[in-house]
């Protein structure tokens, strides 16, 4: 069963048979006329809806209308009856008309005939009429893309949740801000989705303008494609009909009676596709409408073999003719080397592109042949011609097809270098090109004498350097694009350089040296066109269609849409638009999904209607984030569930059940991160984020004034790391102070006891006690605990908070600059001990790096003194043994001590700004201490025994 199919209420089926088994409606696309009026006037006697434009109806059709309403459902009779006396008006006045019942539909009919239009409908016309005024000029300003925007995400394609989802973004005025505003269809799945003959609307265009009776747009199309039509999304002397239930005179109307276009309600369509389902198998290729592109490939189904064309230059007639049972190496080669163009004119698209690389490539030997010669290789360079060519383009549109056919045409021998084989920067002295260990592959080839001095004397010597991927240098590379650069200046060959981003920064320089061709998409025509020659030579059966959807699905990519073909060939001959959405909705499985989009779609306001599955897979799309948008938004939702509950009792209590949800899902989270238990993704995903935004889903609101409407990113994230930075920083001011050996305490006792006293000892001696004398007892009080400047930095920011003053206020800025001058100046040479390197039991080592950061320039001096030993310091911590003695803590610490005091180095350290560059060791130093300037800066009087906790 086809998807749209299953989307759909089969609410009523009664006359479908009836309607197909008359052969007379079998539509006759091929005299456009009167074929259009004939379903026109059918599908609008059928329609519900308010029809105003005399493009729908003719009174000619009368006699026929009868006819063909006697085989309609009985419902669509009723409409039929109620189109007689056409009020439109009406429909908005009876507007709250939605009890009527399916049975009473005959009877109301003959007295209230809008009314019954309405029968079966869950809503009111009025909005409608808005809605379609709304979409139609959507219509007319995304005019191809128009219908399938619902199913786009923000800029991706969005195939899976395209139908069920039913729309997406950008899908009304307004578009994003609209998002999920379009209405639905006023008769949404109340109709079944007829089946007719594959291909009976082939050959025909359509164009879709506004809301549709029962049909989502993408559904429409869908529908048409099925049936081999194309829709467009403007009209044009191509287009056979408007597809519409409403004329509400928007520009697409407009353009459509201007030419003459016919209207088409979705009943009429309907009608065209059911008419089309023949009685008898064997009657349908007869009344198959005539059809240039589809009928070739339907026909082949008949004899494939006598309908195949060669236009492919590639296929060998031999080729041909050869049965499938008889293909041997060829059938296994992959399509795209099997069908690559054999001749520059068989590239699809780009074929002016192809023309100037041909022309450029043409003139190199004589504009360069002598690039040797320096005076006339400059000459020639500033005639504007480029050494060098640059093609660029998206992946598998033909660059390195173009590129190795042109050289092929005109005789060189194109030598192909994938740049990432030879990116690293050459030797410098290696001109000549003379193979060897330093030298690069390119700059050998672009100076080899061999290569160049024959050029034009022998075929055989004419060569060309083609450098594919060049933008795929990754940013170590750089000296890559310096040396193809240097290589384009000195090159005896020409050089063509491929990449997909011509604006990289990496080829910023590089364009300079070159001539830019940007390749562009084939078109999907050109490329269904070019599908449809291979399909044909293998034997599949596929419309144009079909292909055309493929060729779009793929972004123009022609590799991708060869070997998806050759991939689905492989289980199945016939292919067709349905196989090709599958398979694509199967692909877009993998798609990305933005964890925005999956938790909008989870909140939405229709997310009730979302299939467990479908919550699942929005959810684990991404497994981190969705879980923290929805616990960072959800309590934003008006609950869809409360109801109308006023008292927000309902909704708070919904609130509450989403927060013990995503407190479990937590509890599951740990032992998935912990404990690694995979297995319990799905239940971590359920607690957290479906069972809170099923719940709580609805309509997003503010809650504080400014706030946008959007959902927010998760906070833990951006707190998480500030914790993550905070405890660094309050480890490095905890290593210092341990260091000072003024205090043993751990790190939570110096955050939890110690910040408020330090930062209270520093400010508000800064704030009340004169400039010179503050700023001389706070630099001493640092220095006596070894807080530098950026502990003190760390310890009024831990110590700011939300609703409280800034610690620094009232600290005069030329207070805190004397403060920073003085700290500077008496830290012209600074103790450092080694002690900073301890690693106490159950807290953190510190790295090297961080404390080398704090050393800066004398971070080398700290590796270098390790083995100087400071005997003071042994004799200080041989008290600490005595005390640590009797613990295993205690052992390992007095030994870490014992060896890290052997290796105490004192350190004169430079700060920046102190003038004096160099930073010198003072090994061995038995003082306390004691620095070059004499200035004891950090004492350790105290015994690191204190440090037990
Ligand atoms: N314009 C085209 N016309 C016909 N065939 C094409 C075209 N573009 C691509 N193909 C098919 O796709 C295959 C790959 O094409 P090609 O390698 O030239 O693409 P490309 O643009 O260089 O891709 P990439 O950037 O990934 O290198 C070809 O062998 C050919 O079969």
């Amino acid at each position: 069963m086809s998807d749209i199919r299953k989307w759909f209420m089969k609410t009523h089926d009664k006359g479908n048979n009836a309607a197909s088994s008359k052969p007379s409606n079998q539509p006759k696309p091929s005299s456009d006329k009167p074929q259009s009026e004939k379903t026109v006037a059918g599908g609008q006697e059928s329609s519900g809806r308010r029809i105003t434009s005399k493009y729908f109806n003719s009174n000619k059709q009368k006699g026929k209308d009868k006819k063909e309403m006697q085989e309609l459902p009985a419902k669509r009779k009723n409409m039929k009856d109620s189109e007689e006396i056409p009020e439109p008006k009406k429909i908005h006045e009876d507007d709250g008309d939605d009890s009527v019942l399916p049975t009473n539909k005959k009877k109301l009919a003959d007295t209230t005939p809008t009314k019954k239009l309405k029968s079966g409908s869950g809503r009111g016309l009025p909005q409608k009429s808005a809605v379609l005024e709304e979409s139609d000029e959507d219509d007319d300003k995304d005019a191809v893309s128009a219908a399938k925007s619902a199913g786009r995400g923000d800029g991706g394609r969005g195939a899976p949740g395209r139908s069920t989802s039913g729309r997406g973004r950008g899908g009304g005025r307004g578009g994003f801000m609209n998002f999920g505003e379009r209405k639905d269809p006023p008769h949404k799945g109340e109709k079944e989705v007829p089946e007719g003959a594959p291909d009976c609307l082939a050959g025909l265009t359509f164009v879709i303008s506004g809301t549709l009776d029962s049909l989502e747009r993408e559904e429409a199309e869908d529908l048409i494609k099925r049936h081999g039509g194309r829709v467009t999304g403007s009209v044009s002397k191509k287009t056979n009909y408007l597809l519409c239930d409403e004329d509400i005179g928007g520009r697409k109307s407009e353009k459509a009676k201007q030419l003459g276009t016919s209207f088409l309600t979705e009943d009429g369509l309907f009608d065209m596709i059911r008419g089309s389902k023949p009685a008898k198998a064997p009657s349908q290729e007869d009344k198959k409408p005539v059809n240039k592109a589809v009928a070739v490939a339907s026909q082949s189904k008949v004899s494939p073999k006598s309908q195949v064309k060669v236009p492919l230059s590639s296929r060998s007639p031999s080729n041909q003719a050869k049965p499938k049972t008889a293909t041997t190496v060829q059938s296994s080669l992959m399509w795209t080397e099997k069908y690559r163009p054999k001749d520059p004119k068989d590239i699809i698209g780009n074929q002016s592109l192809v023309l100037q690389l041909r022309n450029w490539l043409k003139a190199w030997n004589e504009h360069f042949l002598d690039t040797g010669n320096k005076k006339q290789g400059k000459k020639q360079n500033d005639s504007g011609l480029k050494k060098a060519v640059l093609l660029s383009g998206t992946p598998g549109i033909g660059k390195t097809t173009s590129a190795t056919l042109v050289c092929q045409e005109l005789g060189f021998q194109a030598i192909e270098v994938n740049a990432s084989d030879s990116r690293g920067k050459a030797d410098s002295k290696i001109e000549k090109g003379i193979s060897g260990s330093k030298t690069n592959s390119v700059k050998e080839l672009v100076t080899n004498e061999a290569i160049g001095i024959n050029m034009g004397r022998s075929k055989h010597y004419k060569s060309v350097l083609i450098m594919d991927e060049v933008d795929g240098m990754s940013a170590g590379d750089r000296g890559g694009v310096a040396d193809l650069i240097a290589s384009i200046k000195i090159s005896k060959i020409p050089i063509i350089c491929i990449c997909n981003d011509r604006y990289s920064q990496k080829l910023k320089s590089l364009v300079n040296y070159c001539l830019l061709l940007s390749f562009r998409k084939p078109t999907k025509q050109q490329m269904a066109k070019r599908l449809m020659d291979v399909a044909k030579a293998e034997r599949l059966q596929v419309n144009e269609i079909a292909l055309e959807e493929l060729a779009e699905r793929v972004n123009g990519d022609m590799r991708m849409a060869l070997n998806q073909l050759q991939y689905m060939s492989l289980s199945m001959s016939i292919i067709n638009y349905d196989d090709i959405r599958q398979r694509f909705l199967t692909n877009a499985k993998d798609e990305d999904i933005s964890p925005f989009t999956a938790v909008d779609k989870l909140f939405g306001f229709n997310a009730g209607k979302l299939k467990m599955d479908e919550r699942i897979n929005l959810s684990m799309s991404d497994p981190d984030l969705v879980p923290l948008i929805i616990q960072e938004n959800y309590i934003n939702y008006r609950p869809s569930m409360a109801g109308k509950d006023d008292s927000g009792i309902k909704r708070m209590n919904l609130i509450a059940r989403a927060a013990e949800s995503i407190a479990d899902g937590d509890i599951v989270n740990v032992q998935i991160r912990r404990y690694r238990q995979w297995q319990l993704s799905q239940t971590s995903s359920v607690a957290t984020s479906i069972i809170p935004a099923s719940l709580l889903h609805g309509q997003r609101e503010i809650l504080e004034q400014g706030e946008r409407n959007f959902n927010r990113f998760g906070g833990w994230l951006g707190k998480n790391s500030t914790m993550g930075k905070n405890l660094r920083l309050l480890d490095d001011l905890h290593v210092h102070i341990l260091a000072s050996r003024e205090s043993s305490s751990g790190r939570d006792t110096i955050r939890m006891e110690y910040l408020t006293l330090l930062l209270k000892q520093m400010t508000e001696t800064l704030r009340t006690l004169p400039k010179a004398e503050a700023v001389q007892q706070v630099v001493e009080f640092m220095n006596t605990y070894s807080i530098s400047q950026e502990d003190f930095d760390t310890i009024v920011e831990l110590s700011k908070f939300k609703g409280h003053p800034n610690p620094l206020d009232g600290i005069q800025p030329a207070v805190k600059s004397a403060l920073t001058k003085e700290y500077k100046e008496q830290s012209t040479s600074r103790v450092v001990r080694v002690a900073d390197l301890i690693t106490l039991p159950g807290v953190k080592k510190v790295p090297k790096k961080r404390i080398a950061a704090i050393l800066e320039p004398a971070g080398e001096e700290v590796e270098k003194g390790e083995g100087d030993a400071l005997d003071e310091s042994e004799e200080e911590n041989s008290s600490d043994t005595e005390e640590l003695e009797g613990t295993t803590k205690g052992e390992k610490l007095q030994s870490e001590l014992q060896s890290l005091n052997s290796k105490a180095t004192q350190v004169q350290l430079e700060l920046k700004g102190t003038g004096n560059s160099s930073s010198k060791k003072t090994s061995g130093g038995r003082g306390k201490g004691v620095s070059v300037s004499g200035k004891k800066v950090a004492q350790a009087p105290k015994t690191t025994a204190k440090r037990k906790r």
